[in-house]
């Protein structure tokens, strides 16, 4: 390590962190080389490089065999790092684990979740690890056709750094496990050169194995024990527990079939220090079988036996172990089944519940729609109520008024002046009715045109109003006939302000096309005090009044008090006349 670190430069950590997860199955010893100079590294790592390394050591622990120690570090990195990429391939390491220390449920329950999240993952080499896992376990189970199609899976999309070794031998040891292959299957001496050349020796070796397993299913042992010489230093320098327990059984196998019986037992016994003693395997088994078949031969009858009886315990262990994984590959299947029908159930029950709650929305927004299309209804309705009502109001207001001066025509004009009247007898109020007549309106008409004869009534009713108070009431009584009602006035004062119109007439000629026209008005006038409240003696009295005031020269005013009693009753002989 001390050289290392003198002669070459350090890369970087991350740099160094992939290269060593690069070398974890084609150069363990490396490997391990590299992890301890990322320990001394840990001071300068970020958090994510620490469970990066997290993630390796684990590696390092599951690949000695250490399962309890690799779990408790898997488990942290799946429940804390926060990486998905580092939390898939825990979980794949995990299951793997799992199925090499016999917890076959776990760890077909755990695939179950990964197979799940295949279509999730996006790093490449992170799914190539997955499949590489769900292939051996799937093998392990006995689901052949599954794990070739992981294995061919592995084969379509090659991370970048990866060959085609590890799905190529996953294949090769599918095809050796479900007896499709013979010892001179083309694809066994392809993979066996593509791992050679990928730099991968304990792949490579595990292929040369199945060759040399094959040799002896062949009958061939000669060709299986020099094969397996050949290939023993690659093992032992490249140092692999499947690898050495394999290559010691089948050597074993082979020289018992060679009849080189002291070194069949030797290999057989190398097999037991292999393995631990309460394992229970394939290997096992057949080197007890091995052992017993020399031992018989020879003729050790209690050493036979001895061995006779691991092998049967030995191949009842296997049967079980079989069949166990079989059985926890069935039961997660229905596991999965259930809960894909549980799923199932759910996501309809979801899609009614989505679609109960859009019908509730859409009854809601239907409901909205109602409310604003009757508010809308109900603001037209009301907006055009109030039209009518304002035209109604407009053409009550034009039927009362006199179309050409605005003031009040004729008939509201007496039928005002009556309620008013009414009113004032009630309280005892008094009241002035003023009539105004221009004088010699038709001559105007006659000299200036019938317009300038409507303008010079306009203006009339204009100066008049001026000298008005705004509750008096003022109508046109017809042609040039304009009457007033003066509330609490007395004759006097009744007289006093229908001089002041005379004078204002008589004073402001219309100045019109550039003709300045002058005019004036004779005025009679009653008074409630003298003639008392009804309507029709007042407009009497008026009337005879303004007579008077024509026939005495016009342009003046001439209150009914002033007529004497004889020109009363000619002017009312007149007026009837
Ligand atoms: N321009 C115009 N003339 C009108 C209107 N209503 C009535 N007249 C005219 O008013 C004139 C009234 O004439 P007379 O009743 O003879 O009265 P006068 O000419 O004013 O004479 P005296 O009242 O006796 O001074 C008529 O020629 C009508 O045609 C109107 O609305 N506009």
């Amino acid at each position: 390590m001390q050289t290392l670190r003198a002669v070459t430069p350090q890369p970087p950590i991350a740099t160094l962190l992939v290269q060593t997860e690069s070398l974890r199955t084609s150069n363990h010893p490396q490997f391990q080389r590299l992890l301890e100079v990322l320990h001394q590294q840990i001071p300068r790592m970020s958090a994510h490089e620490r469970w990066q390394l997290r993630y390796l050591d684990a590696y390092q622990a599951s690949f000695e065999g250490d399962y309890a120690n690799a779990e408790t570090m898997l488990r942290d990195i799946i429940d804390h790092s926060g990486d998905s990429i580092l939390m898939t391939k825990a979980s794949a390491v995990l299951m793997n684990d799992m199925g090499s220390s016999k917890r076959y449920t776990e760890a077909f329950e755990l695939a179950n979740r990964l197979v799940a999240d295949l279509p999730k993952m996006q790093d490449q080499l992170t799914r190539f690890q997955v499949l590489f896992y769900l292939s051996q376990l799937l093998k392990s189970a006995g689901q052949y056709d599954l794990a070739a199609n992981y294995a061919r899976d592995m084969m379509q999309m090659l991370p970048a750094g990866e060959t085609s070794c590890k799905p190529q031998a996953m294949l090769l040891h599918v095809f050796h496990e479900s007896h499709q292959l013979t010892s001179t299957t083309p694809e066994l001496q392809q993979g066996i050169e593509i791992c050679q050349n990928a730099g991968e020796p304990v792949i490579t070796d595990s292929l040369w194995l199945i060759k040399g397993s094959l040799y002896l299913d062949e009958e061939r042992p000669d060709k299986a024990v020099a094969l397996l010489q050949h290939i023993a230093p690659g093992i032992r320098s490249n140092p692999n527990y499947y690898n050495t327990l394999y290559l010691r059984l089948k050597l074993a196998q082979g020289y018992w079939k060679l009849g080189e019986d002291d070194q069949a037992r030797e290999a057989a016994l190398d097999v037991l220090a292999t393995a631990s003693p309460d394992d229970v395997n394939e290997a096992l088994r057949d080197a007890y079988e091995v052992l017993y078949h020399v031992e018989k031969k020879h003729g050790n009858v209690t050493a036979a036996l001895s061995y006779y009886e691991r092998y049967v315990a030995q191949n009842i262990g296997y049967l079980n172990d079989v069949s166990a994984r079989t059985l926890a590959y069935d039961v997660a299947q229905q596991h999965m089944l259930a809960q894909k029908l549980e799923t199932e159930k759910l996501s309809k029950q979801n899609s009614m519940l989505r679609l109960q709650q859009a019908l509730a929305a859409k009854t809601i927004e239907t409901g909205r729609l109602y409310i604003v299309l009757l508010l809308v209804v109900l603001a037209s309705v009301i907006y055009w109520l109030f039209r009518l009502k304002r035209s109604q109001l407009h053409f009550k207001q034009q039927a009362r008024l006199d179309g050409l001066t605005g003031i009040f025509n004729h008939q509201h004009f007496i039928s005002e002046a009556r309620r008013a009247l009414h009113l004032l007898e009630r309280k005892q109020g008094s009241a002035c009715l003023v009539f105004i007549d221009l004088d010699y309106f038709k001559q105007i008409n006659d000299t200036h045109g019938h317009a300038i004869g409507d303008a010079v009534l306009k203006h009339t009713v204009a100066i008049s109003k001026q000298l008005l108070r705004t509750n008096d009431l003022f109508g046109r009584l017809g042609g040039e006939e304009f009457g007033i009602l003066l509330f609490e006035c007395s004759p006097g004062q009744g007289a006093a302000i229908a001089d002041r119109i005379r004078t204002a007439i008589e004073s402001t000629p219309i100045n019109i096309e550039g003709r300045v026209i002058m005019f004036s008005a004779s005025i009679g006038l009653a008074s409630t005090q003298t003639s008392g409240h009804d309507l029709q003696r007042l407009c009497r009295d008026a009337d005879a009044a303004l007579y008077r005031a024509k026939h005495i020269g016009r342009n003046r005013v001439i209150a009914h008090t002033e007529l004497g009693e004889h020109t009363k009753v000619l002017d009312a002989g007149n007026m009837g006349q």
